[in-house]
């Protein structure tokens, strides 16, 4: 069986507090992105793990998929499987890449050999492999909360506007950006703030990470102020970076950036 495993971005990021545990409460908006990997899973002999596309780093058996393999065998008679995952969502990017493979690894063990898991329970065992995996399951615009793993729907459709998203050559990880930040409880939710009309977004809703990594990397902030300038009329970095994703009325020509980004329009 074969599925798009699609990426998102996070709409505002505030980081409220750190939690005994290490992690930290925020709030954020997941919206799901039209960039894909395609991901193949076959009944074998033996569990094994191919990719193509985007190199993948790290160990074999770190791969979110191969975890999410591990976790369901444990509770459930699973045959082994042949994984075949192709990778065009950046990585490191700040788009969840890694976690929506898991998910949608987890969603795929659960049609192909009849878990019979409900939505919850599959909920349930992505978190165990990532605060950003659960989203992927639902994978429809949430307002998440606690460690951005505890969802509400809301409603928000910005299938009218075009969303461009670039990715610099810089690369950020999620434990040096949470390291970086002080969390702060919020004056007004990203919940209210949301539900506000498009053009009010850019002067209220942020991402706590900006502050230290636009330090770090410059070269993220000069993508962020580009978007604006060709017209965004939201642009913010995604996660922990290094992706900016720009939201317009019509599609913008970024002739200049493309020299130094990877950009993907209409995303
Ligand atoms: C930045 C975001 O992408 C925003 O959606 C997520 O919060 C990160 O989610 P993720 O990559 O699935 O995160 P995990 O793999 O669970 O954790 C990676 C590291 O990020 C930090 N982390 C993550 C989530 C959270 N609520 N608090 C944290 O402090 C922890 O240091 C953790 O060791
Ligand atoms: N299936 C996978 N695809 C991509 N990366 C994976 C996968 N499994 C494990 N990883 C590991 O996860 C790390 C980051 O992956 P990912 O692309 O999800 O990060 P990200 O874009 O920063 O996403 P996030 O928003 O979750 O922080 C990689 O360095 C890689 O070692």
């Amino acid at each position: 069986m074969i599925q798009f495993s699609n990426a998102k971005i996070n709409i505002g990021l505030n980081i409220i507090a750190r939690r005994p545990d290490g992690y930290h409460d925020l709030e954020t908006v997941f919206y799901p992105i039209k960039i894909n990997d395609v991901l193949e899973v076959i009944e074998a002999d033996k569990l094994s793990f191919e990719s193509s596309g985007l190199e993948i780093p790290g160990r074999l058996e770190d791969n979110l998929c191969i975890r999410g393999y591990h976790l369901l065998k444990k509770d459930h008679d699973v045959p082994p499987v042949k994984i075949h995952l192709h990778k065009n969502i950046p990585i490191g990017a700040g788009l969840g890449g890694g976690s929506s493979n898991a998910a949608f690894f987890i969603k795929l063990m659960n049609a192909n050999f009849e878990l019979g898991l409900s939505a919850d329970q599959m909920e349930d065992y992505a978190r165990q492999l990532g605060a950003d995996c659960a989203f992927f399951i639902r994978n429809r615009p949430v307002f998440a909360f606690e460690k951005g793993d505890e969802f509400e729907d809301i409603k928000l459709d910005l299938s009218a506007y075009k969303i461009v998203l670039v990715m610099p050559d810089e690369h950020v990880s999620t434990a040096e950006a949470y390291r970086g930040v002080k969390p702060a409880p919020v004056r007004e939710s990203l919940y209210d703030q949301i539900k506000t009309p498009l053009t009010a977004w850019r002067g209220q809703i942020k991402n706590d990470f900006e502050g230290h990594i636009f330090r770090d990397h410059p070269v993220i902030r000069g993508v962020k102020a580009e978007l604006y300038e060709h017209g965004a009329i939201y642009a913010s970095m995604s996660g922990s970076g290094a992706s900016v994703f720009g939201i317009f009325e019509n599609t913008p020509n970024l002739g200049g950036l493309e020299e130094f980004n990877q950009v993907f329009y209409n995303v």
